[in-house]
Protein backbone atom coordinates (compact mmCIF):
# COMPACT_ATOMS: atom_id res chain seq x y z
CA UNK A 1 0.00 0.00 0.00
CA UNK A 2 0.96 3.37 -0.82
CA UNK A 3 1.95 5.80 2.25
CA UNK A 4 0.50 8.74 -0.14
CA UNK A 5 -2.27 8.93 -3.09
CA UNK A 6 -3.73 11.94 -4.12
CA UNK A 7 -5.83 11.42 -6.62
CA UNK A 8 -7.85 14.21 -9.25
CA UNK A 9 -6.24 17.13 -7.00
CA UNK A 10 -8.01 20.57 -8.92
CA UNK A 11 -7.70 24.09 -7.61
CA UNK A 12 -8.10 27.23 -9.28
CA UNK A 13 -6.93 30.39 -8.07
CA UNK A 14 -9.90 33.17 -8.90
CA UNK A 15 -9.48 36.46 -10.39
CA UNK A 16 -10.20 38.47 -13.81
CA UNK A 17 -8.37 35.80 -15.04
CA UNK A 18 -8.71 32.50 -13.17
CA UNK A 19 -5.79 30.47 -13.19
CA UNK A 20 -5.60 26.47 -12.92
CA UNK A 21 -2.65 25.94 -10.56
CA UNK A 22 -3.41 22.24 -10.93
CA UNK A 23 -6.21 20.55 -13.47
CA UNK A 24 -6.89 16.78 -12.09
CA UNK A 25 -3.31 15.86 -11.07
CA UNK A 26 -2.60 12.35 -9.24
CA UNK A 27 0.21 11.45 -7.37
CA UNK A 28 2.02 8.29 -5.11
CA UNK A 29 4.72 7.86 -3.04
CA UNK A 30 5.65 4.55 -1.60
CA UNK A 31 7.03 4.14 2.11
CA UNK A 32 10.68 5.47 2.00
CA UNK A 33 10.49 6.14 -2.01
CA UNK A 34 11.54 9.89 -3.28
CA UNK A 35 9.25 11.15 -5.55
CA UNK A 36 10.78 14.20 -8.08
CA UNK A 37 8.33 16.82 -9.01
CA UNK A 38 9.94 18.88 -11.73
CA UNK A 39 8.77 21.51 -14.06
CA UNK A 40 8.95 25.33 -15.29
CA UNK A 41 8.35 28.44 -13.16
CA UNK A 42 4.27 28.45 -13.08
CA UNK A 43 3.66 25.04 -13.67
CA UNK A 44 1.81 23.78 -10.47
CA UNK A 45 4.86 22.42 -8.53
CA UNK A 46 4.49 24.54 -5.22
CA UNK A 47 0.42 24.24 -5.29
CA UNK A 48 1.03 20.15 -5.58
CA UNK A 49 3.46 20.82 -2.68
CA UNK A 50 1.03 23.00 -0.85
CA UNK A 51 -2.06 21.17 -1.59
CA UNK A 52 -0.75 18.04 -0.05
CA UNK A 53 0.81 19.15 2.52
CA UNK A 54 -2.69 20.67 3.35
CA UNK A 55 -1.45 24.43 3.31
CA UNK A 56 -3.67 25.14 1.06
CA UNK A 57 -7.25 23.80 0.04
CA UNK A 58 -8.07 21.73 -3.05
CA UNK A 59 -11.29 22.43 -4.54
CA UNK A 60 -11.23 18.69 -5.85
CA UNK A 61 -9.20 15.45 -5.23
CA UNK A 62 -8.60 12.84 -2.49
CA UNK A 63 -5.82 11.83 -0.76
CA UNK A 64 -5.04 9.43 1.98
CA UNK A 65 -1.73 9.70 3.51
CA UNK A 66 -0.96 6.76 6.21
CA UNK A 67 -4.21 5.15 6.07
CA UNK A 68 -6.40 7.72 6.39
CA UNK A 69 -8.30 10.06 4.39
CA UNK A 70 -6.08 13.40 4.90
CA UNK A 71 -8.21 16.13 3.79
CA UNK A 72 -10.81 14.91 6.32
CA UNK A 73 -8.78 15.04 9.67
CA UNK A 74 -9.61 17.74 12.03
CA UNK A 75 -8.75 18.78 15.49
CA UNK A 76 -6.35 16.24 17.81
CA UNK A 77 -6.07 13.36 14.99
CA UNK A 78 -5.01 16.34 12.85
CA UNK A 79 -1.91 17.52 14.46
CA UNK A 80 -1.34 13.88 15.32
CA UNK A 81 -1.06 13.69 12.00
CA UNK A 82 0.23 16.47 10.45
CA UNK A 83 4.00 15.18 12.63
CA UNK A 84 3.78 12.55 10.06
CA UNK A 85 4.07 15.02 7.15
CA UNK A 86 6.45 17.67 7.31
CA UNK A 87 7.66 20.39 5.08
CA UNK A 88 10.86 22.18 4.03
CA UNK A 89 10.51 25.31 2.08
CA UNK A 90 13.71 27.15 0.40
CA UNK A 91 14.27 30.09 2.75
CA UNK A 92 13.50 28.22 5.89
CA UNK A 93 14.41 31.92 8.11
CA UNK A 94 11.73 33.28 6.71
CA UNK A 95 9.02 31.07 8.94
CA UNK A 96 10.92 32.58 11.77
CA UNK A 97 11.22 34.91 14.10
CA UNK A 98 14.34 37.03 13.79
CA UNK A 99 15.85 36.30 16.82
CA UNK A 100 15.02 32.62 16.49
CA UNK A 101 18.24 29.98 17.05
CA UNK A 102 19.20 26.61 16.26
CA UNK A 103 17.71 24.91 19.51
CA UNK A 104 14.49 27.17 19.61
CA UNK A 105 13.64 26.00 16.27
CA UNK A 106 13.85 22.90 17.41
CA UNK A 107 12.62 22.69 20.42
CA UNK A 108 9.15 24.39 18.62
CA UNK A 109 8.82 20.89 16.86
CA UNK A 110 9.05 18.84 19.76
CA UNK A 111 6.69 21.52 21.60
CA UNK A 112 4.04 21.88 18.63
CA UNK A 113 3.94 18.03 18.55
CA UNK A 114 4.25 17.15 22.17
CA UNK A 115 7.12 14.86 21.15
CA UNK A 116 9.03 14.39 24.03
CA UNK A 117 8.94 15.80 28.13
CA UNK A 118 10.58 19.30 28.23
CA UNK A 119 13.49 17.71 30.45
CA UNK A 120 14.78 15.47 27.21
CA UNK A 121 14.53 18.56 24.71
CA UNK A 122 18.82 18.96 25.19
CA UNK A 123 19.45 15.30 24.00
CA UNK A 124 17.18 15.54 21.38
CA UNK A 125 18.42 18.69 19.92
CA UNK A 126 21.73 17.45 20.22
CA UNK A 127 21.16 14.23 18.53
CA UNK A 128 19.01 15.86 16.00
CA UNK A 129 21.90 17.99 14.92
CA UNK A 130 24.69 15.50 15.11
CA UNK A 131 21.67 13.54 12.52
CA UNK A 132 22.61 16.55 9.86
CA UNK A 133 25.92 16.55 10.43
CA UNK A 134 26.09 20.03 12.50
CA UNK A 135 28.17 21.03 15.17
CA UNK A 136 27.03 21.14 18.70
CA UNK A 137 28.38 24.52 19.19
CA UNK A 138 25.75 26.19 16.58
CA UNK A 139 23.09 25.21 19.41
CA UNK A 140 22.83 28.62 20.39
CA UNK A 141 23.16 30.28 17.43
CA UNK A 142 20.43 32.52 15.55
CA UNK A 143 19.35 31.38 11.97
CA UNK A 144 20.03 34.55 10.90
CA UNK A 145 23.61 34.05 11.77
CA UNK A 146 24.40 30.33 10.19
CA UNK A 147 25.08 29.78 6.09
CA UNK A 148 22.14 28.74 4.11
CA UNK A 149 23.58 25.51 4.27
CA UNK A 150 23.33 25.11 7.98
CA UNK A 151 20.05 26.66 7.69
CA UNK A 152 18.55 24.34 5.42
CA UNK A 153 19.99 21.15 7.74
CA UNK A 154 18.48 22.71 10.50
CA UNK A 155 15.27 22.94 8.88
CA UNK A 156 15.85 19.02 8.10
CA UNK A 157 16.35 18.31 11.72
CA UNK A 158 13.47 20.37 12.60
CA UNK A 159 11.24 17.87 10.11
CA UNK A 160 13.10 14.64 11.54
CA UNK A 161 12.33 15.85 15.27
CA UNK A 162 8.61 14.63 14.42
CA UNK A 163 9.69 11.41 13.30
CA UNK A 164 7.94 11.84 10.14
CA UNK A 165 7.17 9.56 7.56
CA UNK A 166 7.33 12.15 4.35
CA UNK A 167 8.79 15.43 4.04
CA UNK A 168 7.62 17.75 1.08
CA UNK A 169 10.87 19.44 0.05
CA UNK A 170 10.06 22.60 -1.96
CA UNK A 171 12.92 23.80 -3.98
CA UNK A 172 14.41 23.61 -0.37
CA UNK A 173 18.20 23.51 -2.21
CA UNK A 174 18.28 25.95 -4.93
CA UNK A 175 18.96 28.71 -3.46
CA UNK A 176 22.48 26.98 -2.36
CA UNK A 177 25.46 26.97 -4.11
CA UNK A 178 26.20 24.19 -6.08
CA UNK A 179 28.62 22.24 -3.73
CA UNK A 180 26.63 23.31 -0.82
CA UNK A 181 23.59 21.71 -2.26
CA UNK A 182 25.15 18.52 -3.74
CA UNK A 183 26.12 17.87 0.20
CA UNK A 184 22.68 18.52 1.61
CA UNK A 185 21.21 16.07 -1.10
CA UNK A 186 23.69 13.33 -0.01
CA UNK A 187 22.54 14.05 3.19
CA UNK A 188 18.92 14.00 2.42
CA UNK A 189 19.64 10.42 0.41
CA UNK A 190 21.63 9.20 4.02
CA UNK A 191 18.81 9.91 6.55
CA UNK A 192 16.23 8.43 3.73
CA UNK A 193 18.30 5.42 4.31
CA UNK A 194 18.81 5.40 7.64
CA UNK A 195 15.05 6.34 8.56
CA UNK A 196 12.68 5.20 5.80
CA UNK A 197 11.53 8.27 5.65
CA UNK A 198 9.91 9.50 2.06
CA UNK A 199 10.24 12.29 -0.04
CA UNK A 200 8.15 14.87 -2.07
CA UNK A 201 11.29 16.64 -3.59
CA UNK A 202 10.04 19.78 -5.60
CA UNK A 203 12.46 21.44 -8.23
CA UNK A 204 12.87 23.02 -11.53
CA UNK A 205 16.14 21.16 -11.86
CA UNK A 206 15.80 17.97 -13.62
CA UNK A 207 19.46 17.14 -12.98
CA UNK A 208 18.89 17.22 -9.24
CA UNK A 209 16.51 14.36 -9.73
CA UNK A 210 19.40 12.10 -11.29
CA UNK A 211 20.64 12.04 -7.49
CA UNK A 212 17.82 11.53 -5.50
CA UNK A 213 14.52 10.88 -6.68
CA UNK A 214 13.26 6.82 -7.81
CA UNK A 215 10.44 8.22 -10.06
CA UNK A 216 9.75 11.66 -11.20
CA UNK A 217 7.28 13.46 -12.11
CA UNK A 218 6.62 16.38 -15.02
CA UNK A 219 4.42 19.44 -14.29
CA UNK A 220 3.47 21.57 -17.12
CA UNK A 221 0.55 24.00 -16.63
CA UNK A 222 -1.02 22.11 -13.49
CA UNK A 223 -1.14 19.04 -14.92
CA UNK A 224 1.42 15.91 -14.75
CA UNK A 225 2.10 15.59 -18.08
CA UNK A 226 4.67 12.39 -17.95
CA UNK A 227 6.03 10.51 -15.01
CA UNK A 228 8.05 6.86 -14.32
CA UNK A 229 11.44 5.72 -12.78
CA UNK A 230 13.78 9.28 -13.12
CA UNK A 231 16.53 7.30 -15.07
CA UNK A 232 14.20 5.91 -17.50
CA UNK A 233 12.47 9.45 -18.02
CA UNK A 234 15.82 10.70 -18.91
CA UNK A 235 16.51 7.64 -21.60
CA UNK A 236 13.53 8.44 -23.12
CA UNK A 237 11.55 11.48 -22.54
CA UNK A 238 8.39 11.50 -23.84
CA UNK A 239 7.60 14.81 -23.97
CA UNK A 240 8.74 17.85 -25.75
CA UNK A 241 8.86 19.65 -22.37
CA UNK A 242 11.15 16.53 -20.44
CA UNK A 243 13.10 16.88 -23.48
CA UNK A 244 13.72 20.70 -23.30
CA UNK A 245 14.80 19.58 -19.44
CA UNK A 246 17.44 16.91 -20.23
CA UNK A 247 18.73 19.27 -22.96
CA UNK A 248 19.47 21.75 -19.86
CA UNK A 249 21.35 19.23 -17.87
CA UNK A 250 24.83 20.14 -19.00
CA UNK A 251 26.57 17.29 -17.85
CA UNK A 252 25.05 15.41 -19.84
CA UNK A 253 25.88 16.82 -23.35
CA UNK A 254 30.01 17.23 -22.70
CA UNK A 255 32.11 16.50 -25.54
CA UNK A 256 33.85 13.51 -23.57
N1 LIG B 1 -2.13 32.18 -4.13
C1 LIG B 1 -2.23 32.27 -5.46
N2 LIG B 1 -3.11 33.13 -6.02
C2 LIG B 1 -3.23 33.23 -7.36
N3 LIG B 1 -2.51 32.50 -8.24
C3 LIG B 1 -1.62 31.63 -7.73
C4 LIG B 1 -1.43 31.47 -6.33
N4 LIG B 1 -0.47 30.53 -6.13
C5 LIG B 1 -0.08 30.13 -7.35
N5 LIG B 1 -0.77 30.77 -8.32
C6 LIG B 1 -0.65 30.55 -9.78
O1 LIG B 1 -0.77 29.16 -10.03
C7 LIG B 1 0.17 28.74 -11.02
C8 LIG B 1 1.07 27.67 -10.44
O2 LIG B 1 1.93 28.27 -9.47
P1 LIG B 1 3.01 27.44 -8.62
O3 LIG B 1 3.62 28.40 -7.65
O4 LIG B 1 2.38 26.24 -8.09
O5 LIG B 1 4.06 27.03 -9.73
P2 LIG B 1 5.53 26.45 -9.57
O6 LIG B 1 5.68 25.41 -10.58
O7 LIG B 1 5.77 26.10 -8.16
O8 LIG B 1 6.41 27.71 -9.95
P3 LIG B 1 7.82 28.21 -9.34
O9 LIG B 1 8.85 27.21 -9.78
O10 LIG B 1 7.99 29.55 -9.99
O11 LIG B 1 7.64 28.29 -7.87
C9 LIG B 1 0.91 29.98 -11.47
O12 LIG B 1 0.30 30.48 -12.61
C10 LIG B 1 0.73 30.92 -10.29
O13 LIG B 1 0.78 32.26 -10.73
Amino acid sequence: MNLLNAQGLSKTFPGPRPVKGLDNVSISIAAGETLGLVGPSGSGKSTLARVVARLTPPDQGEIRFAGQDWLALKGAALRRARAGMQMVFQDPAAAFHPRATVDGAIAEALRIHRIAPRADWPERIAALLEQVGLPPDLTHRRLTEISGGQRQRVALARALACAPKLIILDEAVSALDASVRARIVELLVRVQNQTGVAYLFVSHDLALMRQIAHRTAVMEAGRIIETGPTLDLIAAPQTELTRRLIAAIPELHKVP
